[in-house]
């Protein structure tokens, strides 16, 4: 990202309490065009609180999201949806009865804000196919299309995961963990597909395979306890005491 360029997406003073528990406190990081940004830290440090006050799920007490230099704080999350802005959630999101091609489809039809409908104009259903099926072939999964999600390996619905949130055509994504419960190398496969998809995408990764975040991230942002203890290159953050500290003496030396 050149130095004036507007930043993908901008995270600035976020705090935010659930009760008497505050979950995070004057968190600011950036997202640069094109970045991929890795936001690691121990179980319950924020993580998922930050993704859902970046989404919409959430509004902070204090501080402010702009979303390619524009506030959107307060905006509804299907709007940041219909303006690029996409996640997946630790769960799987995909309708488990429904083929491949039409979880794709619908995901595309929803970004240009049809809705869940099954009827729209010709024209429009077949769009979607088509795009579903351009996601299908080169994520080389076209010969699973027409099979429902629930007839799917573990491994294939995580990646049917990600092309949905792709079909969706994000200009940012937050991945949410989207290598729990893979193999190392269906972990990689998974990320392969979204670098090699999305081009031009800025994305936000949350995993706690270190391997992975340290080996395809840009820049990691370590939060730990609701707090943002460093944001530097993965070896800056390899080196850095306070992120080793969180991880309880664990060695991020040794990852990657
Ligand atoms: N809606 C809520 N109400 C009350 N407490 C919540 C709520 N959501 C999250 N928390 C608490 O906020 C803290 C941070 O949770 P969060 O899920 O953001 O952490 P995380 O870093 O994503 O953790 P993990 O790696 O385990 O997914 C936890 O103590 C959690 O119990």
């Amino acid at each position: 990202m050149s130095a004036n360029a507007v930043p993908a997406l901008s995270i600035e003073g976020v705090a935010k309490s659930f009760g008497g528990l505050k979950v995070l406190s004057d968190v600011s990081v950036t997202l640069g065009q094109g970045e991929c940004l890795g936001l690691i830290g121990p179980n319950g440090a924020g993580k998922t609180t930050l993704f859902n006050i970046v989404t919409g799920f959430l509004i902070p007490d204090q501080g402010r999201v702009a979303f390619a230099g524009e506030d959107i704080t307060r905006a509804k999350p299907d709007v940041r949806v219909r303006a690029g802005l996409v996640r997946t959630f630790q769960k799987s999101m995909a309708f488990p009865e429904l083929s491949v091609r039409e979880n794709l489809a619908l995901a595309a039809r929803s970004r240009n804000g049809e809705g869940y409908g099954w009827f729209g104009s010709g024209k429009a259903v077949a769009a979607a196919d088509e795009a579903a099926d351009e996601l299908l072939i080169r994520a080389q999964l076209l010969d699973r299309a027409d099979l429902p999600v629930a007839g799917l390996s573990y491994g294939e619905q995580r990646i049917v995961d990600v092309l949905v949130s792709l079909a969706m055509r994000p200009r940012v994504l937050l991945l949410d963990e989207p290598t729990a419960g893979l193999s190392r190398a269906e972990g990689e496969h998974l990320i392969e597909v979204v670098r090699t998809l999305g081009e031009d995408l800025s994305t936000i990764l949350i995993a706690h395979d270190l391997d992975i975040v340290f080996g395809v991230c840009d820049r990691v942002a370590v939060l730990d306890l609701g707090r943002l203890i460093a944001c530097d290159t993965p070896d800056a953050i390899k080196a850095h005491e306070g992120a080793q500290a969180a991880y309880l003496g664990a060695s991020l030396g040794e990852a990657a």
